[in-house]
């Protein structure tokens, strides 16, 4: 197995679903078929927050919801819990800046997928020389999925970051909707992730459809 290419990875990255139970309004395995059925690119599990499930009914719902993405081909990244991604020979991971350090996670996933939060200008630097596939950057608007977030930046934050050369695939999280997508891409943004605006939605389907179109226009347009 060889690191995933950079344009493969803009490509997964243009909508990034990401879930957990507590962020489901139905059977979570319910939410991540419509959503892929309304054409996300890239799932993550994050089984995080009050309520969140542990030990093994967090392990059944993870091999659950991987299943549903393997049966569709979607990537299946896992949040925070790296042992649990290698247990289920998951694609990859993502992990923050108060999680395991980077260039360890690194050294033990091999080439799977590695995504890396970015907050700022050094923390994008460090992920790309600790070999992050991906920086997540945000919040970009203010978020209720995060308890902890940091301050929503804007799209500004974005700009900056290309500005320096920071060319590594970038998806933007925090606050997105199909309403505000548009000036992420704009802002030179691959795809953009959303949790409460699918997990949410009366139509997990519909949701994502609209993302689609919105970052799909918003390429056009670029
Ligand atoms: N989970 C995430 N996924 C992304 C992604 F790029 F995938 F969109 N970006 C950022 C985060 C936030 O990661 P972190 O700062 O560790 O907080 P938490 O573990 O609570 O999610
Ligand atoms: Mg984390």
């Amino acid at each position: 197995m060889t690191r995933i290419a950079s344009d493969t990875m803009r490509e997964q990255l243009k909508v990034y679903f990401i879930m957990g139970s507590v962020n489901c309004a139905k059977p979570p395995a319910e939410v991540l078929a419509e959503a892929i059925a309304g054409g996300i690119t890239l799932f993550q599990f994050r089984e995080k927050g009050s309520g969140a499930l542990v030990g093994e009914q967090k392990y059944e719902l993870a091999k659950q919801l991987q299943h549903i993405c393997r049966e569709h081909g979607i990537p299946f990244i896992v949040n925070d819990d790296v042992e649990l991604a290698l247990a289920l020979d998951a694609d990859g991971v993502h992990i923050g800046q108060e999680d395991e350090d980077a260039r360890i996670v690194r050294a033990k996933i091999g080439d799977k997928i590695l995504g890396v939060s970015a907050h700022n200008l050094e923390e994008a630097r460090a992920a790309m020389d600790a070999g992050a596939d991906y920086i997540g950057v945000g919040p970009i608007y203010p978020t209720k999925s995060k308890e902890d977030a940091k301050k929503a930046q804007g799209p500004e934050i974005i700009r900056l970051l290309r500005r320096h050369g920071i060319a590594i695939p970038l998806v933007a999280i925090g606050g997105v909707t199909a309403d505000n997508a548009g000036e992420v891409i704009a802002a030179g943004a691959d795809g953009v992730s959303v949790i409460s605006a699918i997990a949410s939605a009366s139509s997990p389907e519909t949701a994502a459809r609209q993302l689609v179109r919105a970052v799909q226009s918003s390429k056009k347009g670029a």
